[in-house]
């Protein structure tokens, strides 16, 4: 029975730290991994491919029921697929970012992609991150926690993250962006982000991802 395999969520804004700490706690516990934002992203890199409108719901939910998305681990963390070619790092742009937010906003596309994110809930366990995961796709997750950061130290974060990948961008910039796509996120009507009601809620803006992860991992000790 899929309800006895543990899982661990991380739900929260962007830059908040989910993926870094999701991703260091699911190898320290051999867990699986899932990146559930890294789905909408795809999604949403292969509609601009496809020059589809990011409204054409019906379209875009059909695209998502055959999306073949992939993840394999390298050295360097998790990297995402889209058929044959690596889209790990295209993917990271805030304008895929921006256009992922869009299109996770229409319920089909939401659907589309329910059964294919419980299916990662594997033998020995599985850590997952996004803004769902405790509140709709694991609502009887065995630990959940709500990750979150002020919006300024959030675009700082990804600006460097940003710079380390020789992306170019701008924080001011970054900061409207991020604001933007929170609220996007936060105001949908389905599954929108928010805490779950029994997530530990950590504010990580004066917290370093070590501090963080020892928090967590006394969480679930
Ligand atoms: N607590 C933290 N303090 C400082 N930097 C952090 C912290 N947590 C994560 N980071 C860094 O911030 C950037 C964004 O983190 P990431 O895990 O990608 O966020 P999210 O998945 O929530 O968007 C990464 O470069 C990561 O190394
Ligand atoms: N479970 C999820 C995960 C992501 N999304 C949407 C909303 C987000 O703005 C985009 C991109 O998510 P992602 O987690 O990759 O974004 P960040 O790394 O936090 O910036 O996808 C979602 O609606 N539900």
């Amino acid at each position: 029975m899929a309800e006895l395999i543990p899982v661990l969520t991380i739900d929260g804004p962007s830059g908040s730290g989910k993926g870094t700490l999701a991703q260091r706690i699911a190898k320290t516990l051999g867990w699986h991994y899932l990146d559930s934002g890294a789905l909408y992203r795809v999604l949403a890199q292969a509609a601009l491919q496809k020059d589809l409108d990011l409204n054409s719901e019906k379209a875009l939910a059909d695209l998502a029921l055959t999306l073949p998305v992939w993840f394999s681990v390298a050295e360097d963390g998790l990297r995402v697929w889209l058929d044959a070619l690596d889209v790990s790092d295209i993917i990271r742009s805030e304008q895929v970012g921006n256009a992922a937010s869009k299109v996770a906003a229409l319920a089909s596309v939401r659907q589309a992609l329910l059964q294919r994110q419980r299916d990662f809930r594997q033998l020995p366990g599985l850590v997952t991150d996004g803004r769902d995961m405790g509140t709709v796709v694991f609502p009887d997750a065995t630990y959940k926690v709500y990750l979150t950061a002020s919006a300024e130290v959030r675009a700082e974060r990804r600006h460097k993250q940003l710079k380390e990948k020789g992306i170019d961008s701008n924080l001011a910039d970054l900061i409207v962006e991020i604001t933007e796509r929170d609220e996007r996120d936060q105001r949908r009507q389905i599954a929108p982000l928010k805490a779950a009601e029994d997530a530990l809620v950590l504010d990580s803006t004066q917290l370093g991802a070590d501090a963080v992860f020892k928090q967590i991992s006394a969480f679930i000790s």
